[in-house]
């Protein structure tokens, strides 16, 4: 269990998390949903450590959780310049003894002896990808993984991203196409106004849609 309590981080006198209280399951496939700048991303950031919440706590199974538990597809990975991506990759533990280089480079078509400096968005997305599965860590973070991934690659990410579950990991997905996740998650979890607003189980999936719009001053377009 991942279990965020009370959790605050804020920007100036900006609370982004304001005392966010977060249970998650093990083994499931949780959703992060919020408008843009609701702080999915500042969450995200607080569970890998790139960020120290202001106080409250972040435990997994009862500990404070820690790097070691957990992979993070970013929205967009960090690289060093003149590197190959099987210069990249190498640098990665592989803790994922059944990890076949050999079967995902020619799945994704990936040039692993090009430098990445040449990589397409969606190359380089697909290498981050095969970093996380070598390290093979127990808690799973995508933030907005389909961005910038072809049709086929999405697919083969929403077969990959169940597997995983299958093997007992805990993955948290954020994305703004809502069909996306209600495909592959079992809980969606609502951020608004630094908490989480509510949390929809698969039964209450098809009123998240309305749930959340209801909430939302639509104003008529003038153009
Ligand atoms: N390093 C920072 N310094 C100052 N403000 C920040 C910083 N990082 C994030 N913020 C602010 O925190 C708020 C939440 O940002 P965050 O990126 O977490 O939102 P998000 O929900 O991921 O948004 P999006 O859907 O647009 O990706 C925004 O108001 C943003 O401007």
């Amino acid at each position: 269990m991942l279990k965020l309590d009370e959790v605050i981080v804020s920007f100036d006198k900006h609370k982004v998390l304001n005392k966010l209280c977060l249970s998650l399951s093990e083994g499931k496939v949780h959703g992060l949903v919020g408008l843009n700048g609701s702080g999915k991303t500042t969450l995200l950031n607080c569970l890998y450590g790139f960020l120290k919440p202001d106080s409250g706590s972040i435990l997994w199974n009862g500990k404070p959780l820690t790097r070691h538990e957990i992979v993070y597809l970013e929205t967009n990975n960090y690289f060093y310049s003149n590197i190959t991506g099987r210069e990249y990759l190498s640098v990665f533990p592989e803790n994922n003894a059944n990890f076949d280089l050999k079967f995902w480079q020619d799945l994704l078509q990936l040039p692993l002896d090009e430098l990445i400096d040449n990589y397409s968005t969606g190359m380089k997305k697909k290498l981050a990808l095969l970093a996380i599965l070598k390290l093979d860590r127990p808690l799973m973070i995508f933030d907005e993984p389909f961005n910038g991934l072809d049709l086929e690659t999405g697919k083969i990410l929403v077969e990959l991203i169940q597997k995983l579950k299958e093997k007992g990991k805990t993955i948290i997905i954020t994305s703004h196409i809502l069909d996306t996740l209600l495909n592959s998650c079992d809980e969606i979890h609502w951020l608004r106004n630094g908490r989480i607003e509510k949390t929809f189980f698969k039964p209450e999936f098809q009123q998240i849609d309305h749930t959340i719009f209801e909430n939302l001053k639509l104003k008529k377009l003038r153009i």
